[in-house]
């Protein structure tokens, strides 16, 4: 039975959405701007992943951290900071931002948008038609009469190691609700998930190690995890690259936890946590149905259209499509497709054209990514050797950002690097990378420029503002032209 609408008569919406984390809300939204009647089926909390258990408060356990390191960069402040983060009012400032993992607001958020809001499993029950279990058992049928869509989100990946479910590991689940500090924590992984833990737990007290079989994050440009693993080494995180976990014992459920490595050494912890990458949450969602695969990420066309189901009425957005594991660009998926829905219901035209209002270009070329480290690390589009891989002529510029003064006021001795790859044809920007404090902030400058395919000659007339630590702009430029002479 719906929340809203205890004595709900009809089960028939136009539009059924599986999960409501932040994909799913934004279909909602958009579904609802539309004129669509629309039902959306949670089984935990209104908010998904990562409202509670990633995003949100990982950056809000890291923000204090960060202020700390920041305020350690800057003279006369530095002095200031006599003493140790109060772990109680950080843990007290997470549990704020996650609503102390209550979500009746983000439930009547959903419903104020008009839609009907149901708890329970949802699963596929042939085309068009979804089956809600509640956990009491009690099941309703609902049946959508323009499109269903699929926004399950995904799930840590534990790996096949002797021992792994007896030393009941932590992801990203503990990692983030956690309110006691592990005096040792040994981290496995060194992708997003593995350096802002190992960042965060850092700071809050533990003696991090860090343990990755590459270098750190790999899908970034090569610099960045260089400079990562020099951060988190000044930091006190002791990074071990190129090692394998082979085996894990923990005896004494309440004992520490040994991890053996690929060379023969072993080290304990107190708590040992996964962070080696995620699954698509699609086992028990009914895929069998419609012809697709249990427990596979869900392929997508540029609407977000599944493919090899017809009849144009699955669709499949955020984690779960597998194309950027990341909030921002699942919203983005979900307002297309929220559009699209709307669009195919009115019988109105669909323009999935590149860059067209019912196309997702962006995920192909302008994925913009922050990793909330120290130093922070953001890059948006191909990386160099992506960009060369995919045939296009490229000229890549690399400074630091010593260069500008406006880095320096920022943070005394500021040590970062920037790198842009320029599609020397078009003379256009590819990608943009920059490592350094503070340039979260600065990456949404690189994404306009990328998406908005800005001509290297008018970009030089967006003006950096003196003395800002956007003038690595000013010298990027430069140094292209000077490249150019
Ligand atoms: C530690 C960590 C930190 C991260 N930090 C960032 C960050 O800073 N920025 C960023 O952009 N991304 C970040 N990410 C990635 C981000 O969390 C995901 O990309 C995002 O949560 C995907 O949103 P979603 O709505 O697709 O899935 P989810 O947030 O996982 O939501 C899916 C929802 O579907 C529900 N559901 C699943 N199956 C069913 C079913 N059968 N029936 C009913 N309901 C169901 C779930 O309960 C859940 O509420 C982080 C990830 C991790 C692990
Ligand atoms: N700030 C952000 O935007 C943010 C933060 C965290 C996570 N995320 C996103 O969430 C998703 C999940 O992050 P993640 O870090 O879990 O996944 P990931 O795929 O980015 O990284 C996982 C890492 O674990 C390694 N790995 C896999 N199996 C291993 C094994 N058996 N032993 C040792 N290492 C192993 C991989 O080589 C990889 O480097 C990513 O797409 C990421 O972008 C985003």
């Amino acid at each position: 039975m719906s929340e809203t609408a205890e004595n709900q008569a009809s089960d028939t919406y136009d539009v059924i959405v599986l999960g409501a984390g932040p994909v799913g809300q934004n279909v909602v939204d958009r579904a609802r701007a539309a004129g669509l009647t629309v039902a959306v089926v949670e089984r935990e909390l209104v908010g998904g992943e990562c409202s509670y258990w990633a995003c949100v408060p990982s950056k809000a356990l890291l923000r204090p951290v960060i202020a700390i390191a920041d305020a350690r960069r800057v003279d006369g402040a530095r002095q200031a900071v006599t003493g140790d983060l109060d772990t109680v009012q950080v843990f007290a400032r997470r549990n704020h931002y996650v609503t102390d993992w209550d979500d009746s607001k983000q439930a009547e958020g959903v419903k104020s948008l008009g839609a009907d809001l149901f708890r329970g499993h949802g699963r596929i029950d042939g085309p068009r038609r979804v089956t809600v279990t509640r956990d009491d058992g009690a099941r309703h049928t609902l049946t959508a009469r323009h499109a269903v869509a699929v926004a399950t989100g995904s799930l840590p990946l534990l790996p096949e190691i002797p021992g792994i479910r007896e030393a009941r590991p932590w992801t990203n689940r503990h990692g983030t609700d956690s309110s006691t500090v592990p005096g040792r924590l040994a981290i496995v992984g060194g992708g997003g998930v593995g350096v802002e833990m190992a960042t965060l737990w850092q700071g809050l007290g533990s003696q991090v190690t860090l343990l990755a079989r590459r270098g750190l994050l790999p899908r970034m440009e090569s610099f960045a995890g260089k400079l990562l693993e020099r951060g988190l080494t000044e930091a006190g995180v002791d990074v071990r690259i190129g090692v394998q976990v082979t085996a894990l014992r923990r005896p004494d459920a309440g004992g520490p936890v040994t991890v053996t490595l690929d060379d023969g050494s072993e080290l304990e912890a107190d708590e040992v946590m996964f962070a080696t990458g995620r699954i698509p949450a699609t086992e028990d969602i009914g895929l069998e149905t419609v012809g697709l695969t249990p427990g596979a990420w869900l392929d997508v066309d540029t609407t977000c259209l599944v493919r090899g189901v017809d009849g144009h009425w699955l669709y499949a957005l955020g984690d779960v499509n597998h194309r950027a594991l990341l909030t921002h660009q699942g919203k983005y998926q979900a307002r297309t497709a929220g559009d699209v829905i709307g669009a195919r219901a009115g019988g109105l035209a669909v323009d999935d054209t590149p860059w067209g209002d019912h196309a997702t270009t962006a995920d192909q070329h302008a994925v913009p990514q922050v990793f909330f480290t120290d130093p922070e690390a953001a890059a948006v589009g191909l990386t160099a050797e992506q960009a060369a891989a995919a045939g296009h002529r490229i000229k890549t510029i690399d400074l630091d950002f010593n260069a500008a003064k406006g880095a320096n006021l920022y943070a005394d001795g500021y040590q970062g690097h920037a790198r842009m790859v320029v599609d020397v044809d078009r003379e256009i920007l590819l990608g943009v990378t920059f490592v350094g404090p503070g340039v979260s902030e600065l990456l949404h400058s690189a994404t306009v420029a990328v998406a908005g395919e800005v001509p290297l000659k008018r970009l030089r007339h967006a003006v950096t503002c003196f003395p800002t630590v956007s003038e690595i702009w000013l010298f990027l430029l430069a140094a292209y032209q000077r490249a150019q002479d």
